[in-house]
């Protein structure tokens, strides 16, 4: 079988697991054939508490990517993670617009989890008024989805329905809005919208401080479900059972992070567990 190729314009995670590294794995797990498109390198101060800082990448170097991998090989799919810079999600737009690429899963990273800063604050706008109407699927956190929506971080499922449809409204094809665990509720909640119907996915919540690179993971799931052919609704579904499974066997990498661990759904596919 021909293999589906698909590409991560995103930043590198240098404590692999979130970022392009979460990517990667996750595409291989998927069996789709993972490119990258790096757009800034994070690293981690173990001697300050593990803060984060961010090294951008030169937009020509960037470019050059785009053209190898877009140009040069061709994508089933696509997604986005941390960008970095207006003057890069201009890039990926355009880049959208001129191979009029389709399966385009925008991942709207505005913050990391256990970091209180909003990365890139001057981003937030072009995110949303740029990339967002370009999406096939576009996938906030809480904090995102009040940031793009302007209605502020949603605490409730009503709250996370009223951004959906104000960041419908904005143009992408759907909006899937992730409560995961910061929103009080016992099940891991997101919100799906179309523009007509609201799909509430309910998985199972698990007990666990380690969800570095969730985000990362599920877009990046549903990136590759979308190239092999599904549609959105059911890659979302797989995405959702194959992030629970890595959130299940997440674990503690040092004392400040853990990340979901990504072979954990083929594990139990092959157990039939
Ligand atoms: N503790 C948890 N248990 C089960 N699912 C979770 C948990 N935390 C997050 N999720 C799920 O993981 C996916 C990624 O969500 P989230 O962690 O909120 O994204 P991000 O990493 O971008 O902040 C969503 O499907 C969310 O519901
Ligand atoms: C390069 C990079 N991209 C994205 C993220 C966001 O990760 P998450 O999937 O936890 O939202 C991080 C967080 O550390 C990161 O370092
Ligand atoms: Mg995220």
């Amino acid at each position: 079988m021909i293999m589906k190729k698909v590409l991560t314009i995103a930043g590198s995670d240098t404590s692999g697991g979130a970022g392009i590294q979460a990517d990667l794995k996750t595409f291989q797990e998927r069996e789709v054939y993972g490119m990258t498109a790096l757009t800034t390198i994070v690293t981690m101060d173990p001697k300050n508490t593990w803060s984060h800082n961010v090294f951008p990448i030169d937009i020509n170097t960037l470019k050059a990517q785009l053209s190898t991998t877009v140009e040069g090989i061709g994508i089933d799919a696509m997604k986005t993670g941390m960008l970095g810079s207006v003057e890069i999600i201009n890039l990926v737009a355009e880049t959208i617009d001129k191979y009029n690429l389709k399966n385009i899963v925008i991942d709207p990273v505005m913050v990391c989890k256990g970091e209180d800063e909003v990365l890139h604050p001057e981003t937030a706008e072009s995110l949303r008024d740029t990339l967002t109407p370009r999406a096939t699927v576009v996938t906030p956190n809480l904090f995102e989805a009040g940031q793009i929506s302007g209605l502020g971080t949603p605490t409730t499922v009503e709250e996370m329905k009223a951004a959906a449809e104000k960041i419908h409204a904005l143009g992408p094809q759907y909006v899937l809005i992730k409560g995961g665990g910061k929103l009080q509720h016992d099940k891991a909640v997101d919100v799906l919208y179309d523009g007509k119907t609201f799909d509430v996915l309910e998985g199972e919540r698990i007990d666990t401080p380690y969800t570095h690179g969730a985000g990362c993971t599920y877009s990046a799931a549903i990136t590759a479900e979308l190239a092999k052919g599904k549609d959105v609704k059911e890659a979302i579904l797989t995405a959702k059972e194959f992030i629970t499974e890595a959130i299940r066997d997440s674990f503690q990498l040092n004392e400040y992070i853990g990340p979901t661990k990504h072979s954990a759904y083929r594990s139990k596919e092959k157990q039939n567990v």
